[in-house]
């Protein structure tokens, strides 16, 4: 018998194949258009394995990758180790971004100055005192400001019309800030998160939009710094409103660099003025401390040709929410080429509970521990962050996805505690157990430490080592060195666990 030609000949008794065949008096017409839909169907479905191709490769290639997630309390320092890793490791990729992080700089620059102008203000209104029959009679009042009417208000505030005037003119700041905050977080601008920090959603694409209006914004069109309103509406707490047609304030507000020049001298005067540094001191507001701190290089990130240097952009303060994943690979290292991806999440309260999608397919965790033993959380003023962080560490240790993970504990802004103890300020004070131990650096980092190792011993699921740092990551050069051994030790780890070594 001849063998049948199995797929140019169909089955006659295959119900299937007899449906598909074409019918008897199909016309010529009918017929080419048959073949089209065959032909279409044929290109739809190679596309479709194409697709399914693509995304196993990707996700074996994803399984083979070094994965790390960074945890910690909001302000712990993720984002700043992130961008550490990145400089060190990738540093095409971390160049490439540049732009996008001169805008944020800018904001940041925008919200120091934002603050200070808010701590003057309280300092003005404050120091507001109204004359009463009783001081006239006693000629009470102030040098040089004779009251001659009963119930005058008048300052008592070292701070006078020049700095009032500087202050008129740097509300020019403030709608460049808000239409800033509108492009990063639409969602939010004005609220609660936005206020107080300078916030992105992850995967919204923060860095393109950033980057786009960077390049779009003409440098060359310096405005003119507004001219103050007249002296009582300055008084009142001012008006933004500034000279100009509607046209050029819109444009003005969304170019960031342009406003800044023509605010330059003022945010450098007002910065370097020695009374204001008196009313600084005399509120006990260290603006220095604040996430994104610029003030000490207003005139350069102010300047009309502004670049970002490497430290700009670690520096740079971004809140971060949601969970963001970035893939990198090594440009360097032992073994070059190797994929990694590295989670950076949202440590404030409201978000943590994104991050256990992650636990399961992580080799490491970056945990960021700073010993802010004299400090409470924003979102939280009631909880102290030492012992918040030491309770996320906790759960950290004890969760059974992820007994299996390398911990790796940073004892972050060892800069900061180490100014703290050098102010004086006591760790007995905040933490009573601390007991008459000496107060300084060693002695305090030794205590903390042997506090978090005492629970990931006791808490983990199964022994495994304990590894620690203490790091001030926001420091480039002393993190780089860290990070060269904890990429060798994760990496070491993970070959031993896939049996490579
Ligand atoms: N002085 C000092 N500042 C640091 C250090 N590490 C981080 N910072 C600063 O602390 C602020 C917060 O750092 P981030 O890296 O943004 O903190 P995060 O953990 O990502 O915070 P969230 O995104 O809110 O969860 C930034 O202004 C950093 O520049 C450090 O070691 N020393
Ligand atoms: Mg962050």
């Amino acid at each position: 018998m001849a063998a049948r030609n199995f797929w140019n000949a169909p089955d006659p008794d295959d119900p299937l194949a007899r449906a598909l065949q074409p019918p008897i008096d199909e016309t010529p017409e009918e017929r080419a258009a048959r073949i089209r839909q065959m032909e279409e169907a044929q290109r739809v479905s190679r596309e479709i394995d194409e697709e399914i191709a693509i995304a196993r490769r990707a996700y074996d290639r994803r399984k083979r990758a070094i994965k790390i997630l960074l945890l910690g309390q909001a302000e712990s320092g993720k984002s700043t180790t992130l961008k550490n890793f990145q400089l060190q490791f990738s540093p095409q990729h971390f160049a490439k971004e540049r732009a996008a992080w001169k805008t944020i700089i800018q904001l940041n620059l925008i919200r120091c100055v934002k603050r200070l102008l808010d701590v003057l203000q309280e300092e003005y209104e404050s120091s507001l005192q109204t004359t009463t029959p009783a001081s006239i009679a006693k000629g009470k009042g102030v040098a040089g400001r004779t009251p001659t009417t009963v119930g005058v208000r008048f300052s008592t505030s070292p701070l006078n019309d020049h700095h009032r005037r500087i202050r008129m003119r740097l509300s020019a700041l403030l709608p460049v800030e808000e239409e800033l905050m509108r492009k990063l977080l639409p969602e939010s601008a004005g609220g609660p998160a936005a206020r107080n920090d300078v916030c992105v959603r992850a995967g919204s694409g923060w860095k393109g939009v950033l980057a786009a209006l960077s390049a779009n914004t003409s440098t060359l069109d310096v405005p003119q710094p507004p001219q103050p309103p007249p002296l009582v509406s300055a008084l009142k707490g001012g008006s933004t409103s500034r000279p100009g047609t509607a046209n050029s304030q819109a444009r003005d507000k969304d170019n960031p660099t342009a406003v800044l020049a023509a605010c330059k001298d003022d945010i450098v005067a007002l910065w370097e003025d020695k009374v204001v540094q008196a009313v600084l001191k005399k509120q006990n507001v260290r603006l220095q401390d604040m996430p994104g701190f610029f003030l000490n290089d207003a005139a350069r990130v102010a300047a009309v040709n502004y670049e970002p240097t490497d430290d700009d952009i670690v520096r740079a303060r971004v809140r971060t929410l949601g969970v963001e994943e970035h893939h990198f690979t090594m440009e360097s290292g032992a073994l070059p080429g190797t994929e990694w991806y590295i989670y950076d999440v949202g440590g404030s309260r409201s978000v943590r509970q994104h991050w256990i999608p992650y636990f399961d397919d992580v080799q490491a965790i970056i945990f960021l521990a700073p010993l802010a033993f004299n400090l409470t959380l924003d979102e939280d003023p009631k909880v102290n962050r030492l012992e918040d962080s030491i309770m996320l560490w906790r759960e950290v240790c004890q969760n059974a996805l992820l007994a299996k993970t390398t911990l790796i504990l940073f004892l972050n802004k060892m800069d900061i505690l180490q100014a703290t103890l050098a102010a004086g300020i006591r760790v007995v004070k905040y933490v009573p157990s601390y007991g008459d131990q000496p107060n300084d650096v060693q002695h305090v980092t030794k205590y903390f430490r042997d506090k978090f190792r005492g629970y990931h011993k006791r808490l983990s699921p199964k022994p495994r080592p304990f590894y620690w740092h203490e790091t001030s990551v926001i420091d480039t050069r002393s993190t780089a060195a860290i990070l060269v051994g904890v990429r060798e030790g994760i990496l070491r780890a993970h070959l031993q666990s896939v049996n490579v070594i």
